[in-house]
This record gives C-alpha cells, sequence and structure tokens, in this order.
C-alpha cells in the first residue's frame, strides 16, 4: 500500500501532469551489495521515505529529503546516456511509496534493462521488477532518542510500527527473484532475523533458500565496516546465510554519486 502521507507531503506529478517521480541523485557505479555486487549499474535514487533507520546512509532521501522531480521520460534519458550499463537500480529514500515507479520500471523494462529495486519490504507493487531487493528493518535500526540523528526520537514509533509487514514481504518473494538482505549492527540481531526469515517462509509459498538471506555489515564509511565486517561475516558462516560486502564502500568510502 502506497504510504504517501508519509513522504512529507511531496505530491509526485509535475504541474502539467506528465508523470514524475522525486529523484535525488542518478548515476553510474558498479553494484555494491547483494547477488549482484560487481556489476555496472545505473542508480536511480528517489526522494522520501516512510521510514527513518538512524543509520540511513542516504540522509537526504529520508530525514531530510529533497524535492526535486524528474519527468519519466528525463530520467529514461539520462540512464540511456550511461550505454556501458544494461543493468538499473531503483533505490531510495524507498521508492516503492511512489506511484510512478511503476511507469519508470515499465519503461526500463520495455527498454531491455535488467531492473533491481532496493526496498524496505514495507510497499507491495505490480511491476516488471527482475531482482527485488528487499531489506526488511530490524529492531536494532529503530531512531531511539539516544541514536537519532536529527531529533530527539520523534519518528521512533512511527518507525517501529511500520518497519515489518510479513504480508507485504510475502508478496515480494511470490512475485519475484528476491534477495533477503538484512543491515547487521552485531549478534543481537541474529534471533530477530531467524524469526522473521521463519514468519515471511510460513506466509510466502515459494521457498527461500538460505543462500537468499543476506547478511551486510551496517556502516556507511570504510572506518566502520572495519569495525562490523569481520563479525557479520563469521555470523554469516555460523548460520549459514549468505554474506555480501559493501563494495562501493570499501572502494569509494561514503563519496557522493557512488
Ligand atoms: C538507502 S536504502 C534505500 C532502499 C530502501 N529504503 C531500503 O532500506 O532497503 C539502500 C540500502 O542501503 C542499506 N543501508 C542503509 N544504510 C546503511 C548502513 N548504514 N549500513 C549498511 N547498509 C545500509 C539499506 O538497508 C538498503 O539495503
Ligand atoms: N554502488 C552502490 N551500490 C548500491 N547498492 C545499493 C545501493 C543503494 O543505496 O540502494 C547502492 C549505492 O548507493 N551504491
Ligand atoms: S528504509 Fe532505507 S531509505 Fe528509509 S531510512 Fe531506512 S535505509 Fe534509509
Ligand atoms: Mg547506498
Amino acid at each position: 500500500m502506497p504510504v504517501n502521507d508519509a513522504v512529507d507531503g511531496e505530491t509526485a506529478d509535475r504541474p502539467d501532469g506528465e508523470a514524475a517521480l522525486p529523484v535525488n541523485e542518478l548515476f553510474y557505479s558498479l553494484q555494491g551489495e547483494g547477488k549482484l555486487a560487481g556489476v555496472p549499474s545505473v542508480f536511480v535514487r528517489t526522494s522520501g521515505c516512510n521510514l527513518r533507520c538512524w543509520f540511513c546512509d542516504s540522509y537526504h532521501t529520508s530525514w531530510e529529503p529533497t524535492h526535486a522531480r524528474m519527468g519519466i521520460d528525463e530520467v529514461v534519458d539520462a540512464v540511456g546516456e550511461h550505454d556501458e550499463a544494461d543493468h538499473v537500480v531503483v533505490t531510495g529514500g524507498e521508492p516503492m511509496i511512489h506511484d510512478e515507479v511503476v511507469a519508470l520500471l515499465d519503461r526500463l523494462d520495455d527498454a531491455g534493462y535488467h531492473t533491481t529495486v532496493e526496498t524496505n519490504g514495507t510497499v507491495h507493487r505490480d511491476a516488471p521488477i527482475d531482482l527485488a531487493s528487499v531489506s526488511p528493518k530490524l529492531a536494532s535500526s529503530t531512531p531511539t532518542a539516544d541514536r537519532d540523528p536529527k531529533g530527539d526520537g520523534e519518528w521512533a514509533d512511527r518507525h517501529e510500527d511500520r518497519r515489518v509487514d510479513v504480508e507485504a514481504l510475502a508478496a515480494l518473494v511470490d512475485d519475484y527473484e528476491t534477495q533477503l538482505k538484512f543491515v547487521v549492527t552485531g549478534r543481537d540481531d541474529m534471533a530477530e532475523i531467524e524469526s522473521l526469515v521463519d514468519r515471511v517462509r510460513e506466509a510466502a509459498g515459494t521457498p527461500i533458500p538460505d543462500s537468499d538471506v543476506l547478511l551486510m555489515p551496517e556502516g556507511q564509511t570504510r572506518e566502520r565496516l572495519d569495525e562490523t565486517r569481520a563479525a557479520v561475516a563469521e555470523l554469516a558462516t555460523e548460520y549459514g546465510y549468505r554474506y555480501t560486502p559493501r563494495l562501493h564502500v570499501d572502494l569509494w568510502n561514503d563519496a557522493p554519486g557512488t
């Protein structure tokens, strides 16, 4: 279900009625995360999110969203300028809160691109998605007062209420090739990951092999990943889940447009 009231009152239509999306940035890089890590890809980063993870590495799409909009034609043209790429990653913010993301994915599919959608898994939509890269948010993501990057924990209750929707997760698993990519801050996250994977397995008709459950270390910077990656790799070994690096952070740290 779209949660348009959570996008800070933004509308996604242009004054001339052309379908448009709030776009924070569009860039060409290597996919840094997940099964397709290393694949040259164009990234379309929408602005606006229905959650507020304290660790969000895309602050200007969630905590302080930018409002510039691009028409769908404009986005498709800008993607096409990177003619080395045949993969497009639609991310955010939370791309699935925007009705217009479906029109964008239709156009990208028509043009022959492989599409990945990076999503928190709270909203299901019908669209030509080749890989649903779903990153359900754990209790450790909640912006409590002591770790709120902006205020004093004002978002904590809303974030907590919205962060997991098992029905939406199961629908994504059933409709698309899916990876479940958890941001891991430490061993304390594992019990919740195990129980959430169990709940989604029960709700979905499609099996979820452990190799489609990915553990990703929390860290926006190389310095932070130096503290988290070894422990998360050990947890992946111990539980039999897949480890995913954050290649872009290893390569380019937190440089914009990477
Ligand atoms: C900025 S989010 C946008 C897509 C969607 N809102 C989501 O959270 O999946 C893109 C990816 O970055 C991950 N991410 C965000 N901040 C992170 C951090 N500090 N460390 C590791 N991964 C992070 C998210 O979990 C998600 O997989
Ligand atoms: N290189 C690179 N790979 C990514 N994979 C997922 C990203 C995202 O922010 O969704 C991302 C990103 O921001 N950069
Ligand atoms: S759900 Fe994604 S975009 Fe939204 S705050 Fe969390 S990491 Fe950032
Ligand atoms: Mg990113």
